[in-house]
């Protein structure tokens, strides 16, 4: 075939003149096929095969023109440039990218580039459900669209060094380019996570390394005004995958003692001193510094963490616990903390981190008779979700050996008081930030950060009133003495200026009213909480007696040493199994506090009785037989204790 078409070739060169008795003597028949084609579809073969056969030197000459350009780049890539690559997920990736996008993108007018604007996920294309149109895409809230070097290679000069950015396919959108054999440019949409390569013609890798630093530069400068919070997107995701830029909060809008807020930033400020680190160093002493930030909701507890970030020019890495599924995924990461940042653990007392047993001295006596709170608050933790992280998982990370040293870890909670013991000592907390209900000075400075000018001077334009300052400082004043001191939360007050956002006048003339009414609130949700805690404090004793009562019963049954101690022996068995069976789970270790107690009753039951037989003066059918129901048959009493507490539980 191909001494066909080079001969095709070569007839249509030499005018098809000689050519006709070559291809006879080449391809037998082709004459008769030559007349076939003449006479019956009126077509020349000759001339047909020697175009085809131009076409086919042609493409393979343009593919060697491409192989031998190919071949020459890479022959300049290995020989004239040096590199550096940069991985998909790393933050410099980003950096690289957006300053392309901000000096060379927009400046070159480059023809070919990538849009990305929000991710949406969503089962519009499944067979099964008929697809929605969101109708939010033309509303002002949409992403705004940003625009990147697509895949291929970007040129451009910077600072006397010719440069070369090259966006690298990852494999599956590799896949259908090569199988569509359409440029990379254009064969689909980078994901985002593909790796770039910085070259730069010459030798020395020493001009990447000043441009990549200048892109670092370039992003500082544009998060200047923001603060890069962290955040582990999913449940079992063990990277920092999502970056959320918030607005800086100056620390003078969050409001609590002035001292005490002195004081935190002049411990922070002294703990990031350099010369701190090395006194911490020569001496020995982890250099880690922790704080426990606790108050009820809404008193500014995640408000002043993003503060101290911003003041610090630190980065926040949050992890809500509820939200972190283990141990292993807690250590992964903390692991990847860089060495110097905050750290904030939100809600430390709802995961399930409290020891697993409560220890009797915790308690401090047998607290049965009173409220029963302990037993209450667990129930509400398990309303709240716990995450699987353990004390001693949350331990390890803040201070075990693996434990990074140089971080700021900033933990929250509403239940301070419930926290363990071995959580909030010193090393792993070094000082505790009580932040309250609002003082009347709070809401003063509250009023005047809400109404005064912005800190440029420009009065927003949305607000209808804007008051001379004088005035404005009356108001806040008056505003102030009439928020009952220590008794709202911030969020309450914020809430109801916020309200009044355009009308300071308005705020100040209701204010009255509007307290009136919160107070009324408070006063009905307590009295609601009053009695909500008299019946369950009314339950649980009824609870305790019957289980008395039962064991009681029982006890008039065995009135021997033998059977005592018989009977105590069983007890301590089942005692035994519950606690092992109790540790499985969180919800077991509930089982086993309310198992414990009524065995507890139990024991103090046994041990009166136990005393009262060798007394010989166990006084039978009276109390107990009174809040007993009467035992039918002669049951052991283990048995009966025992079904009752796990029917409850
Ligand atoms: N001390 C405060 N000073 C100024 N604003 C506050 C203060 N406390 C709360 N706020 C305001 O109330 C809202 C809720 O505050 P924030 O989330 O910081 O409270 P929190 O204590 O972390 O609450 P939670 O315990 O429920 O997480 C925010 O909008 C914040 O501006």
């Amino acid at each position: 075939m191909n001494n066909l078409l080079a001969l095709a070739g070569t007839s249509l060169l030499n005018d098809g003149s000689t050519s006709v008795q070559d291809f006879e003597r080449h391809v037998p028949g082709f004459s008769v096929l030559r007349d076939f084609f003449k006479k019956w579809l009126r077509l020349d073969v000759t001339t047909l095969l020697t175009i085809a056969a131009l076409m086919g030197a042609a493409s393979s000459g343009a593919q060697s023109i491409q192989d031998t350009g190919s071949k020459i780049y890479w022959w300049i890539v290995r020989f004239l440039t040096a590199s550096i690559s940069i991985g998909g997920s790393d933050r410099l990736n980003r950096e690289v990218l957006n300053w392309l996008g901000a000096h060379v993108l927009a400046k070159k007018g480059t023809r070919i580039l990538t849009a990305s604007s929000e991710t949406i996920r969503n089962d519009a294309w499944s067979y099964r459900r008929v697809s929605q149109e969101r109708n939010d895409y033309h509303h002002e809230k949409r992403m705004p669209v940003q625009y990147l070097p697509t895949f291929g290679t970007t040129w451009f000069i910077h600072k006397r060094n010719i440069f070369m950015v090259r966006r690298i396919l990852t494999s599956s959108s590799h896949y259908h380019s090569s199988w569509a054999r359409t440029p990379d440019e254009y064969a689909g949409a980078p994901e985002g996570d593909e790796p770039l390569v910085v070259m730069c013609l010459g030798r020395s890798v020493e001009p990447i390394k000043r441009f990549l630093n200048t892109c670092r530069e370039f992003a500082d400068k544009q998060r200047e005004a923001y603060i890069t919070v962290r955040i582990s997107k999913r449940r079992y995701d063990e990277s920092w995958d999502m970056t959320i830029l918030r607005p800086l909060r100056p620390l003078e809008t969050v409001h609590f003692d002035q001292k005490v807020k002195e004081a935190l930033v002049a411990d922070i400020e002294n703990y990031l001193d350099v010369n701190t680190r090395k006194f911490y160093n020569r001496r020995g002493i982890p250099y880690r510094r922790g704080f426990l930030l606790y108050g009820p909701p809404g008193t500014g507890k995640t408000s002043l963490s993003l503060a101290l970030a911003g003041r610090f020019g630190l980065e926040l890495y949050l992890l809500h616990m509820p939200s972190v599924s283990d141990d292993a995924v807690l250590e992964k990461l903390f692991t990847a903390l860089p060495p110097r940042c905050l750290v904030l653990l939100e809600d430390i007392d709802a995961v399930g981190i409290k020891r697993r047993t409560r220890k009797k001295d915790d308690s401090g006596s047998d607290d049965d008779s009173d409220d029963g709170s302990d037993k209450e608050d667990d129930a509400s933790d398990y309303a709240r979700g716990r995450s699987d992280c353990t004390l001693s998982g949350l331990l390890n990370v803040l201070d075990g050996v693996a434990s990074q040293e140089g971080r700021i870890v900033l933990m929250t909670s509403n239940f301070a008081e419930k926290l363990d013991k071995a959580l909030v000592r010193p090393g792993r907390v070094d000082r505790m930030i009580y932040l309250g209900h609002i003082s009347q000075r709070s809401s003063e400075l509250m009023f005047l950060r809400m109404y005064g000018p912005d800190a440029d001077g420009a009065a927003p334009a949305d607000r209808a009133v804007q008051l001379p300052q004088d005035e404005l400082q009356r108001l806040a004043l008056a505003f102030g003495k009439r928020i009952p001191n220590e008794l709202f939360t911030p969020a309450q007050v914020q809430g109801y200026l916020l309200n009044h956002r355009d009308s300071p006048l308005d705020a100040a003339a209701n204010v009255e009213q509007w307290v009136r009414e919160e107070v009324q609130s408070i006063e009905a949700a307590k009295e609601k909480e009053k009695k909500a805690a008299e019946a369950r404090k009314k339950k649980r004793k009824v609870r305790k007696l019957r289980k008395a009562a039962k064991l009681a019963e029982a006890m008039r049954n065995y009135d021997s040493d033998e059977d005592l101690e018989e009977l105590q022996q069983k007890m301590e068995e089942a005692k035994k199994k519950r606690r092992r069976k109790g540790q499985q789970n969180d919800a077991e270790a509930e089982t086993e506090a309310e198992t414990k107690e009524s065995l507890d009753v139990g024991e103090d039951v046994v041990a009166a009785a136990g005393d009262n037989i060798r007394a010989d003066s166990i006084d039978r059918g009276d109390d107990g037989g009174s809040v007993t129901e009467p035992a039918t048959e002669k049951q052991h009493p283990l048995t009966n204790g025992v079904s009752e507490s796990s029917e409850e539980s």
